[in-house]
């Protein structure tokens, strides 16, 4: 079997103990600096299994097609909307998921939480560019509004995706004093109210009466865009929100243009539409936004968990006792 690992930040899989999975099967590393399906094509073509680490390649049916040997791709965390499953599962390739950890990204939700909500980054930058500045921030390019910090006890934190991470989120918020209101299906609504959570019976509501606003939702077609500039224009102008989630759950453009009319006043990312993130980039240009480069899992107990569940789930599958197969399917179809 010939493993590709794809997208390795860094080297981080080979400096890592859960690689010696892999040594009785040799594996070629690359960092995935690859653009297009034909070039991808030329790396991949000899390719029985190919491990992704997170999501910069794109599975797509045109690649596919010109990869007959490929018949696993396991892939760290869980599988995304870059990989086009019904595609694979009709080609005949297996795609195992990987096992995240929900703690590391909630932790990194609440420390955004934090630092925007005390305006922590912009007090380090300005205290580190000489202004001691004790009584609220005061520079021309402050939004209106922006103003002093704001304490969570007592304020409203609204949860959408109330997943393995958003619980998490939720509970710490309860723990923190805050009243949690949460959107979401029928059945994340039910287990919200049984775990002291209000559920809202609109999206409107969510955004209207949100403090803290954080979004927990997976990347799918249905969700594909599905925070719009309406409803980021209706949150308070004191209100922050949270995305560590993914980029392309907000509309393109909207987050910018709200944070430009001060209605959310603030925003806290971890994820963007392209990773990495353009220096120049207008949300890293904002003072009213607090990036992170997609740090959400990245502790390293977390990076252990994620590539050692892949690692896992190549060498079952290699053994013939698949293991995460989100298209069970593809196993039947010969190739
Ligand atoms: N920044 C980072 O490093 C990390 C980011 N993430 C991201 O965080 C988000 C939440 O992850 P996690 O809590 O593990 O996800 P879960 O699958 O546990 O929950 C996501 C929630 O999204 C909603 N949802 C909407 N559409 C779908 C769908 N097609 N499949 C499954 N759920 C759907 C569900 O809520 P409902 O039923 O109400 O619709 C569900 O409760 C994801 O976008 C993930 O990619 C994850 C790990 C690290
Ligand atoms: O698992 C995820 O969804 C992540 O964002 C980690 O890459």
């Amino acid at each position: 079997m010939n493993i590709v690992i794809l997208d390795d930040y860094q080297d981080a899989v080979r400096k890592l103990a859960c690689a010696r999975k892999l040594d009785p099967y040799p594996a070629k590393v690359y960092t995935n600096n690859v653009k297009g399906v034909g070039q991808l094509a030329v790396r991949l073509r000899d390719a029985d299994i190919v491990v992704l680490i997170r999501e910069r390649t794109h599975i797509t049916r045109a690649l596919l097609e010109k990869l007959p040997r490929l018949k696993l791709i396991a892939q760290t965390g869980g599988v995304g909307a870059h990989i086009d499953v019904q595609a694979c599962t009709e080609h005949g390739v297996a795609v195992a998921e990987g096992v995240g950890d929900p703690v590391a990204p909630a932790e990194l939700t609440w420390a955004l939480i934090m630092a925007a909500m005390r305006r922590i980054p912009q007090y380090v930058s300005h205290l580190k560019h000489g202004a001691w500045q004790q009584s609220g921030l005061k520079a021309a390019s402050m939004p209106p509004n922006f103003g002093l910090g704001q304490v969570l006890r007592g304020r409203t934190l609204g949860i959408w995706g109330y997943g393995r991470i958003g619980r998490l989120v939720a509970g710490y918020g309860r723990a923190f004093g805050m009243r949690v209101l949460v959107w979401g299906s029928e059945a994340s609504r039910a287990q919200a109210r049984a775990d002291g959570c209000e559920p809202v019976d609109d999206k409107d509501s969510l955004f209207t009466h949100s403090d803290v606003l954080s979004l927990h939702l997976r990347l799918s077609d249905a969700t594909r865009g599905c925070v719009r500039l309406d409803d980021l224009s209706r949150m308070k102008p004191t209100a922050l929100l949270v995305n560590t989630a993914r980029a392309e759950l907000i509309e393109p453009d909207a987050l910018v243009a709200a944070l430009n009319r001060g209605r959310p006043g603030m925003a806290a990312v971890d994820v963007f539409e392209s990773e990495p993130i353009l220096q120049g980039h207008a949300l890293l240009r904002l003072e009213n936004c607090v990036c992170t480069p997609h740090i959400g899992f990245v502790e390293l107990d977390s990076y252990e968990k994620y590539f050692s569940a892949a690692f896992d789930n190549v060498v079952n599958y290699i053994k013939g006792t698949p293991t995460n197969i989100v298209n069970p399917g593809a196993l039947h179809v010969r190739r």
